[in-house]
């Protein structure tokens, strides 16, 4: 069997995906027609030419432009099953996906809109696609503490379609420090924790991510690789991380794929996962991200099964669907 089949036929999760990330440039341009957006750009060329990004900064400027097409329940509709279908055809069989509330209700769309048109599409995954999926609220980094606090309190009446909470954004200058009392009220609700710490912040932020946050995974993590004793906690507890090779090299958080920390991660006992991020921004699904690493970084296929099972161990499903899809993965070892 070729690398490219073996990976669709892997069975795997997809944790780290941000839903407003999959807006592919042909279906930015049709909401904005159908919502009558002006756009920054004349044409799909012009806006796939724009994703030329030198930091993770420069990135989110166009990532918040962009998903402002986003207006109705069945944009967000059309843009999740849009992903689910896209994961499906790269062999995923559950996805735990991040979205942004403070990115359309800072515009004045209500969190409803956003939280009604995901969670149709979930369950159009789950019946057509045998794709399971968890929703994960992030928190916006670069606004306040109250922000974040006021927005936990407008998702109160969805409590029940919402699996966790995350950190995202401008990472450097905005610390995990700045929203423990965000993540203790999350906690104490019941929701699952996880951060994006480590991608261009200091170890020091991974860190604080765990002590202070309390999180259940690391999204990316790639800087705590400077630190000994950090990859060491991380390996004891068996945190699970959600890498992101194509993001990382899209982002110049890596400079070269065959340099990324990936290898030296597996060799250090750390439970990596395999995610695409934003991929329509960074050029692939997450098939694209197991190949692209595997070929330029040597991963072989035994470690490629490897992140396959962590990423269903390291899912937020319940035990008895882990089990039923670790044993998905066992079936197609043999
Ligand atoms: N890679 C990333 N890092 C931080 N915030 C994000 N929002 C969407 N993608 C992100
Ligand atoms: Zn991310």
């Amino acid at each position: 069997m070729g690398l490219a089949d073996f990976i669709t036929r892997l069975p795997k999760a997809e944790l780290h995906l941000h839903i407003e990330g999959s807006l592919e440039p042909e279906l930015m341009f049709e909401l904005a027609r159908r919502n009558h957006v002006a756009l920054p750009f004349k044409s799909v060329e012009e806006v796939r030419a724009a994703y030329d990004f030198s930091n993770l900064q420069d990135f989110l400027d166009i990532y918040y432009a962009g998903a402002d097409v986003l207006r109705t329940e069945e944009d967000f509709q059309d843009l999740a099953l849009a992903y689910f279908r896209r994961a499906h055809a790269d062999g995923v069989r559950h996805a735990e996906i991040f979205f942004d509330p403070q990115t359309h209700t800072d515009r004045g769309i209500p969190m409803q809109t956003a939280m009604d048109g995901l969670w149709a599409a979930m369950g159009e995954a789950g019946e057509e696609l045998g794709v399971s999926s968890r929703l994960i609220l992030c928190f916006l980094r670069h606004l306040d503490e109250a922000a974040a606090l006021e927005t936990l309190r407008q998702a109160e009446p969805w409590l029940d379609r919402i699996t966790g909470v995350g950190l995202d954004s401008s990472e450097v200058g905005h610390p995990p420090s700045k929203f423990v009392r965000v993540f203790e009220r999350a906690g104490a609700m019941g929701l699952k924790r996880v951060a994006h710490a480590g991608e261009e912040g200091p170890p020091d932020y991974v860190w604080q991510a765990l002590d202070l946050l309390k999180v259940d995974r690391i999204d990316h993590g790639n800087r705590a690789m400077e630190d000994p004793a950090l990859v060491r906690r991380l390996a004891e507890e068996g945190m699970t991380l959600t890498v992101c090779p194509l993001s990382n090299l899209k982002l110049c958080v890596v400079d070269d794929l065959a340099r990324h920390p990936i290898p030296a991660m597996l060799d250090a006992g750390l439970k990596v996962t395999i995610n695409s991020d934003d991929p329509a921004y960074f050029g692939g699904y997450v098939g694209e991200n197991y190949r692209r690493l595997a070929e330029a970084a040597g991963v072989d296929r035994a470690a490629l099964v490897e992140m396959a099972r962590n990423s269903f161990t390291g899912s937020f499903l319940n035990e008895a669907d882990k089990a039923r899809r670790l044993a998905e993965v066992e079936a197609f070892e043999r």
